[in-house]
């Protein structure tokens, strides 16, 4: 257990085996809550070797501003995942792009665009998109899951590529899912045997065993197709003078202004497809998550209509101008952000030197997973963690307390969408909260059945809810659809 360096131990971690080290201990599974369970047993920071990969996972919040924001100078690098390699993603995607130039281009282009001051001009976007979501749900409430994922897709395509998906079966977001699926499904590092041992990556392929590769293709294919088509249709768009103005078409401008007419088309479809596929999957899952907490604590549903009610009363929807006045709903919204996480182990860091915490040594190369479900269900942070409760986040006055929360990462890697992130959820939030119940349906007995749900395994987790009843709360949807 001691490193040959210097003579300090690793953190603490199962022990290894010869050679293969842990490989075996990696958890397929939930890694989150297995991570989390071992804490009681080896503590905050616990240590993983594999084939003479490191592996930290850090299982609280304290740690994690420690080591990720306050010395986020050696924390900032992404491991090489050979599944997110191998499918082309890791040359497109700042989320895995290593600390250099190459990301810092692409981080500005996102900051630039998704920054705090500059999200405000994308609201009216995301009003109108939140009232389709209410005439959706009037019109087909039993397909309350296809809407809450029809939302945030429509925001960030309509953004991105000045693209307005079809209301089903939309082909270009059918695509990007797909896409994301297979990728999200297979860059946690137990999810494939050659995230663990690279060196597989090199059998030819027809040995057992390498049906990643197979996957890997399969999956290369749909990155390509997701990247190339949205673009090419702002291109011929542009091309044509029709193209609806969009961050695409801002992109090809000012980069065709800086590089002499002559665009860096690689870098503007990445970026593009990047933010399709970060941005629809997440706020998806927390909207779930929303219509879940409100089913399941239908007291705090109706505090936040009550606050509704006085703010904006019953003769129109909410919008941003209300948001200052309305502290429980902001609440609520954080709550869902901290209840359920949608990344609930983070996106991989990598440190770049040798490091020293607590008197553990940290080798340079180490990959560092920030446990972020976790640091949300850390009763030292949370009184009950498990319990939905948006007071949580509020003064003894009634005033919302923005307590910073792990949902979103950490250091110069923190999820450049997050206020993008945050005014999705608000708006839809505000927008349902007027407009219709969540409950638990009913039987032919009119009794309550329990509600039926899980999360899936995958690094963006996605919810299946069912016996969830969406029923219409107020006239208002009637008078205005
Ligand atoms: C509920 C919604 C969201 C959650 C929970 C979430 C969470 C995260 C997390 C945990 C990370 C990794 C941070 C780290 O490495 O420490 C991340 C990275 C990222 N997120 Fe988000 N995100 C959300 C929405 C969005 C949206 C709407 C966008 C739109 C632009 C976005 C863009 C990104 C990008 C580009 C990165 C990579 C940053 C980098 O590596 O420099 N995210 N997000």
């Amino acid at each position: 257990r001691k490193s040959s360096n210097n003579n300090l131990p690793y953190p603490p971690g199962p022990k290894p085996l010869p050679i293969i080290g842990n490989a075996l201990d990696i958890p397929r599974d939930t890694p989150w809550k297995a991570f989390a369970q071992w804490r009681d047993r080896y503590g905050d920071i616990i240590h993983l070797s594999a084939l003479g990969k490191h592996v930290v996972v850090i299982n609280s919040n304290q740690a994690a501003i420690d080591l990720l924001d306050k010395r986020s100078a050696n924390y900032s690098d992404r491991p090489d995942i050979p599944m997110a390699n191998m499918t082309g993603w890791t040359a497109i995607n700042i989320g895995l792009i290593h600390y250099g130039d190459t990301w810092r281009k692409h981080r500005r282009l996102f900051h630039q665009k998704f920054r705090q001051g500059m999200v405000s001009d994308l609201q009216p976007l995301q009003t109108q998109k939140a009232r389709e979501l209410l005439s959706n749900l009037l019109h087909s409430p039993e397909d309350f899951r296809e809407h809450l994922r029809h939302f945030p897709a429509s925001v960030i395509m309509y953004a991105t590529y000045g693209y307005e998906i079809a209301p089903h079966n939309d082909p270009i977001v059918t695509l990007v899912d797909e896409a994301s699926k297979m990728i999200t499904e297979t860059i946690l590092l137990g999810a494939q045997v050659v995230n663990v041992i690279p060196a597989l990556r090199f059998l030819p392929d027809w040995m057992p065993g390498t049906g990643f590769k197979r996957v890997a293709k399969a999956c290369q294919e749909k990155v390509n197709n997701m990247q190339d088509v949205p673009f090419e249709t702002v291109k011929r768009q542009l091309n044509a003078g029709t193209a609806v103005p969009s961050w695409t078409t801002e992109l090809f401008e000012e980069n065709a202004a800086q590089n002499g007419g002559k665009p860096d088309e690689a870098l503007i479809k990445g970026v593009a497809a990047t933010a399709f596929a970060v941005a629809a999957d997440t706020s998806a899952s927390s909207l779930a998550s929303f219509v879940l907490a409100m089913t399941l604590y239908p007291e705090v549903q109706a505090k936040a209509q009550a606050e509704l009610d006085a703010v904006v009363g019953d003769k129109r929807l909410p919008d941003f101008g209300d948001r200052e006045s309305m502290p429980y709903i902001e609440a609520l919204c954080h709550e869902v952000f901290r209840w359920s996480p949608a990344v609930p182990i983070g996106v991989p860091h990598a440190a770049l030197e040798d490091d020293v915490y607590n008197g553990h040594f940290i080798p340079a190369g180490t990959m560092v997973l920030a446990n972020i479900w976790a640091m949300t269900r850390d009763e030292r942070a949370y009184t009950d963690p498990s319990r939905f409760m948006p007071e949580r986040f509020l003064t003894p006055e009634g005033k919302f307390s923005d307590d910073p929360l792990p949902t979103f990462g950490f250091g110069r890697r923190i999820c450049v969408g997050r206020f993008l992130a945050a005014d999705t959820l608000w708006i839809s939030v505000v927008n349902m909260l007027a407009t219709f119940n969540f409950a638990k349906a009913k039987d032919s007995m009119g009794q309550e059945i329990d509600v039926n749900f899980g999360y899936d395994d995958s690094l963006i987790r996605h919810l299946e809810i069912d016996q969830v009843e969406t029923v219409v709360h107020q006239q208002l949807t009637k008078t205005l659809f």
